[in-house]
């Protein structure tokens, strides 16, 4: 998946004219794995698909401030909803986020980091970007990407939302 892509503020939703049925799923600041939770009536895991040391992409360096030479710890994971994929996420966590109890960040495993996020006193979230992924055989999909803040310092979220998402009989 190409996460070297171009972002939109949400204050410009109206310019990328997402259907109806993607915009509460896009907009939403609350958890996204509690959503998730609920829509699957508690079938919900996570599955982490790769999770090391990698670079970023350069627009993910850039959103995050760092050099994109810089390496940066890199989690993609599946968030499954009744054993099927509904999400696919990307997080970018810098080294200098790394430090203090925000080392537990390397360590959450098939939890959810959401869990930990949410949880925290400290947390708090930038402002929503969109944009429209390209998939193979002509597919596209919809994305989201936000910045979350733990004791001031930062990671980059990104979630892919999933057409089998699409059939599922919930809207956040
Ligand atoms: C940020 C959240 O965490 C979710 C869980 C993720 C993970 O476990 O890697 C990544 C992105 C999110 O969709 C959330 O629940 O809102």
């Amino acid at each position: 998946m190409n996460f070297d892509t171009r972002w939109t503020a949400l204050r410009r939703l109206s310019r990328i004219h997402a259907p109806l049925c993607w915009q509460r799923w896009l907009t939403d600041r609350a958890s996204l794995t509690q959503h998730l939770i609920q829509a699957s009536e508690g079938h919900f895991r996570v599955e982490v698909v790769r999770q090391g040391w990698a670079r970023p992409t350069r627009s993910e360096a850039s959103a995050l401030g760092i050099s994109f030479r810089q390496l940066a710890l890199i989690r993609e994971v599946r968030l499954m909803g009744k054993e099927q994929t509904w999400v696919y996420a990307r997080s970018v966590i810098p080294a200098s986020t790394l430090t203090g109890k925000e080392r537990q960040l390397n360590h959450v495993g098939s939890r959810s980091l959401g869990s930990v996020l949410f949880r925290d006193p400290t947390m708090k979230r930038g402002p929503l970007e969109i944009s429209r992924l390209s998939l193979p055989e002509d597919q596209s999909v919809w994305a989201r990407r936000s910045k979350f803040y733990l004791s001031g310092k930062p990671l980059l979220v990104c979630e892919v939302f999933l057409p089998a998402l699409e059939q599922v009989n919930y809207r956040p």
